[in-house]
């Protein structure tokens, strides 16, 4: 059985407040694109993960997909185990849910492989205590994200199903955590409750800054997606990944090309919005 894990973007990402527990009150609009990581699974007697793709090297012993996993046995009793294999394909602590994306994944195919009739409430729940970001991972299509990230709301975002998107990474890894903690803790107001583009184009990445700030060449991806024909280009999530909406396909893959040219070292992926 295979499930695919989408990668994540933040099309606007307000920070409103920090709380007491260190962590922060954000608003946002989660987009999904059609391509990311993939993970595989098969019967097995315990729960084994093996790790395949360009990215699988950076990965540590702790893995969320294993968390996952291990929540979804203990909240149904589960005797039998599963062999993963995970497909690496989104860099590692970039900005675009990988580690969440392959969490939600697993919540979504191990109860089929299992056999349980698991509730929405409950993989809810199982993937909030994952991460901020889980939850909206295991819906993996358009959502505003309230609280942590991981309070959701709907929203529809049918409009913008099959617009040309165009992911880049400059390679080097962020911590989620370093970000926020650079955020000047400035409310620089809420994101707008319109139409998800126009949400999108009103609304802000307020890690944006404290990201460049942290890593300079997060900048120059900036740069150089604004010189674009893109609608739209803004980092996503605590970075360094930054996405790029083009009206046409071509205009993308034009885009992707120069990057190419200028930058050979960078990760780039041309896909579209789920
Ligand atoms: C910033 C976002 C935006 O979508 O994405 P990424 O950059 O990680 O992709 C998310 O809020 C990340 O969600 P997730 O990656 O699940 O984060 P968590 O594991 O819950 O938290 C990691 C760390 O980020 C910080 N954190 C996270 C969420 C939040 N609302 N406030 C925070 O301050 C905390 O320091 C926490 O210890
Ligand atoms: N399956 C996984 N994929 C990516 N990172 C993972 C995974 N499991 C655990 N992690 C850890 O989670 C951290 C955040 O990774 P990731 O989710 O890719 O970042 P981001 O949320 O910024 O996109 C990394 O430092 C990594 O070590």
């Amino acid at each position: 059985m295979e499930e695919p894990a989408f990668a994540k973007i933040n099309l606007a990402l307000h920070v409103r407040s920090r709380e007491d527990d260190g962590y922060h009150r954000i608003e946002t609009l989660f987009a999904f694109a059609e391509e990311g990581d993939r993970l595989h699974a098969e019967p097995a007697d315990t729960l084994t993960l093996a790790l395949c793709g360009p990215f699988a090297g950076q990965l540590g012993e702790e893995n969320l997909v294993l968390r996952a996993a291990h929540a979804v046995r203990r909240a149904y009793d589960i005797g039998s185990g599963a062999a993963l294999t995970l497909e690496k394909n989104l860099p590692v602590a970039s900005g675009i849910g990988g580690g969440s994306a392959d969490a939600a994944a697993a919540l979504r195919l191990l109860p089929r492989l299992w056999g349980v009739e698991a509730s929405q409430d409950d993989m809810t729940q199982i993937a909030r205590a994952l991460g901020s970001d889980v939850p909206a991972c295991l819906h993996s299509h358009m959502v505003r994200g309230e609280g942590r990230g991981d309070i959701l709301s709907s929203q529809d975002g049918s409009g913008l199903s099959g617009m040309p998107l165009l992911l880049v990474n400059p390679g080097v890894a962020l911590a989620t955590s370093d970000v926020f903690r650079a955020w000047d803790g400035l409310d620089r107001g809420p994101m707008p409750a319109a139409a998800p583009l126009v949400t999108a184009l009103d609304g802000r990445n307020d890690l944006e800054a404290p990201a460049v700030g942290l890593v300079p060449l997060i900048g120059r991806v900036l740069d150089m997606l604004h010189g674009t024909s893109a609608v739209l280009s803004r980092m996503s999530g605590s970075g360094a990944t930054c996405f790029a909406l083009f009206e046409r396909e071509e205009e993308r893959d034009r885009a992707r090309d120069l990057i190419q040219v200028q930058s050979p070292g960078w990760w780039q992926l041309a896909t579209r919005l789920r």
